[in-house]
């Protein structure tokens, strides 16, 4: 890169290489023409008046790349699908959901591409849920002129890692829920479980296919939880009976309906006596009584993810560990808050 003084009419499409101020009565005025400001043809009757005859502009050489150039390459790099880019100002592109969905970001890519020099890439925390039009990330260069090489090799990182931030739409599904607890089914008590669940699914545009209540019998509860898989439950709820009591028998019944148990306890607060299970390849949650008495829970953070179509494993459990302890705050803000936002599963 080098500096060169020519004349503002022949400026036009060229870099600028200093701040351009303004003379005015008192002192200096800021331009909007700042260092890095590409001239524009209809940039020259006022830069003349002005009194700027000469200009110093930048020169960029070969394997140079200007930072509004190396922004845009850096955003289509990193968008994949259900995200679009702005164009870039002083170099920094953002990058918006083009739709609702789960915001996914690939971390090891995105620690990769931060690493590199000259670059930065900076996200909403991975799994926030997103509404059309929000701002997800930003990208840019720090130089006004960055090499080349670098650039190619954020994008050889992206290009490996298949993706780097993304927005999975929510799928329609049909959630069968089983209510459990002998005094409920009793109607001893008035079930507060339903209306939590029921409102957490339709919240994402999926629906309630089938609601059961059973007692604390394991044979009646594993055998509701096999007729919601064979009446076409995508995703199914089991609620209560999770802790250490004589009469918790799902995790249990969960068990005994076939289904594969991924993993029992989670390291969310709420949410530490959850169950995770697949019957086939249907998720059986089994939900304790906070997912009922707590207005947040682990309900929050997985739901949304299985509902985008991931297959929740074991580790993504044991990775909600960091940042899955509830502030408990007296004004719930969530999903401003610090539950969920941890780090992703790293050994
Ligand atoms: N000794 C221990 N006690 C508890 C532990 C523990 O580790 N050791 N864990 C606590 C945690 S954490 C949670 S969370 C709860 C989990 O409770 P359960 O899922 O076993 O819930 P239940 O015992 O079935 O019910 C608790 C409470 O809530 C009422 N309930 C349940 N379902 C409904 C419903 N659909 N509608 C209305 N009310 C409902 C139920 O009647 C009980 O009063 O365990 C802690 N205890
Ligand atoms: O499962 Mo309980 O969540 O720790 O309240």
């Amino acid at each position: 890169m080098k500096v060169q003084t020519i004349k503002v009419e022949e400026a036009i499409g060229k870099v600028l290489s200093h701040d351009l101020t303004k003379v005015v009565q008192g002192g200096f005025k800021d331009t909007p023409f700042r260092k890095g400001y590409i001239i524009k043809e209809e940039d020259v009757p006022e830069l003349l008046k002005m009194g700027k005859e000469n200009i110093y502009i930048l020169e960029l050489e070969p394997g140079d790349v200007h930072e509004d150039e190396a922004g845009i390459r850096l955003g289509a790099a990193v968008a994949n699908q259900g995200v679009r880019c702005s164009p870039p100002k002083e170099s920094r592109v953002n990058l918006y959901a083009e739709r609702d969905g789960l915001f996914k970001v690939n971390v090891r890519a995105l620690e990769a591409i931060n690493n590199l020099p000259d670059v930065i890439l900076s996200t909403l925390p991975n799994n926030t849920v997103v509404k059309s039009g929000e701002l997800l990330a930003g990208t840019k260069v720090i130089p006004l002129v960055t090499e080349e090489k670098v650039i190619m090799a954020a994008e050889g990182i992206c290009r490996q890692a298949g993706w780097v931030i993304k927005v999975a739409p929510f799928r329609k599904l049909d959630v069968g829920v089983v209510i459990t607890g002998s005094e409920v089914f009793k109607q001893r008590i008035r079930d507060g479980f339903s209306p939590v669940i029921t409102e957490k699914v339709e919240a994402f545009g999926s629906r309630i296919l089938k609601l059961e209540y059973a007692p604390d019998d394991m044979e009646v509860i594993s055998t509701k939880i096999k007729e919601m898989a064979n009446n076409g439950a995508n995703i199914i709820f089991v609620t209560g009976g999770m802790s250490v009591d004589p009469d918790d028998v799902t995790p249990n019944a969960i068990k005994l309906s076939g289904a594969k148990v991924e993993k029992y306890g989670a390291p969310a607060l709420p949410g530490a006596m959850f169950m995770l299970a697949y019957l086939d390849n249907i998720p059986v949650m089994g939900v304790p009584a906070c997912g009922m008495f707590f207005k947040i829970t682990i309900i929050d953070l997985l739901l949304p993810r299985l509902l985008a179509g991931e297959k929740v494993s074991r580790k993504d459990i044991v990775a909600l560990a960091h940042g899955g302890l509830c502030r408990a705050c007296t004004e719930c803000t969530y999903p401003n808050c610090t539950f969920g936002k941890g780090t992703t599963y790293l050994s």
